[in-house]
């Protein structure tokens, strides 16, 4: 089944954000790269076991800010947040939050598959033995949980010791899902994940995404408008760097209120 019609139409999907627990509040965010500021006054909330979509033109900070949300831009000197960004109530921002345990939390996953070069066990394995010390039994455990939760069970169970490079491009991004969903995260960061697959693998991670937010708060980045308003139940339209305008995608795509997102929905510019 494909996720328009694994859950109904977006219409039946969506939920009144009033009322939702929010999983992450993003308050007042500002980003820079060294000086430049890429993201201006951000304020919205990510809401549990919800999918919220990021649209907008090329360059307008919508990666910028997913990669907020697991600080991955602190890798990188000279990039710098302000603002709030909280995770269960807690500031992320902080310089006392530990980033390892931040970035088990909230899994990440990036628009080209990026199995590590080792064998798809492993490749789950990897993450975990970075958090927890499992038996092996536990960890065989995890592997298939990992796998089956990320819908890849079935196609690689006979071939656990085969390398994860040997995959397919579809398979190699569920088996990057499942290895963020082996350490236990509570969020999901998608950037373009589906941008390099093919129709049809598209269509099993798009259904994967849509089995997955009954457990997670999903946050996806995409430049595909059908499929926003396929798989999430909030989007966030951005524009240089400002949040234009957040709602129910249903909203979004059928009532806008803002001139900006009707015409980028309608494809006027973008
Ligand atoms: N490493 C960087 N150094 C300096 N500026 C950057 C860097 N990465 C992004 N930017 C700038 O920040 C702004 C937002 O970029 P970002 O990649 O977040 O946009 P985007 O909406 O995700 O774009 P796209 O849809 O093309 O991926 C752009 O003006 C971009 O040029």
């Amino acid at each position: 089944m494909l996720a328009g019609t694994a859950t109904g139409t977006a219409a039946e999907r969506a939920i009144a954000g009033a009322g939702l627990p929010e999983k992450i509040s993003v308050r007042n965010l500002d980003f820079f790269y060294d000086g430049y500021r890429a993201l201006k006054s951000i304020s919205l909330p990510l809401y549990d076991r919800q999918v919220t979509a990021f649209i907008g033109p090329s360059g307008c900070g919508k990666s910028t800010l997913l990669r907020i949300l697991n600080r991955m831009y602190d890798l990188y000197p000279k990039q710098v947040a302000t603002g709030e960004v909280m995770l269960d109530g807690v500031n992320i921002l902080s310089p006392k939050q530990d980033l390892n345990l931040l970035r088990a939390r909230v899994g990440m996953v990036f628009q080209k598959p990026t199995p590590f070069p080792m064998s798809i066990y492993d490749n789950i394995a990897f993450g975990v033995k970075l958090y927890e010390k499992l038996s092996r039994a536990d960890m065989d455990e995890r592997v298939e949980f990992s796998l089956r939760r990320a819908a890849l069970w079935d196609e690689v169970k006979d071939k656990l010791r085969q390398n994860g490079m040997s995959l397919s491009g579809g398979q190699q991004q569920r088996l990057c899902i499942a290895r963020a969903i082996a350490v236990k995260p509570s969020v999901l960061l998608l950037d373009e994940p589906t941008s390099a697959l093919d129709p049809i693998s598209t269509a099993k991670c798009e259904e994967l995404i849509d089995e997955l937010r009954s457990d997670y708060c999903i946050a996806i980045v995409t430049h595909n408008m059908q499929q926003a308003a396929r798989i999430s139940n909030f989007t966030a339209f951005m524009y240089l760097g400002e949040l234009i305008e957040f709602g129910n995608t249903e909203e979004i795509f059928t009532n806008p209120t803002k001139e900006k997102t009707s015409e980028y929905i309608t494809g006027r510019f973008g």
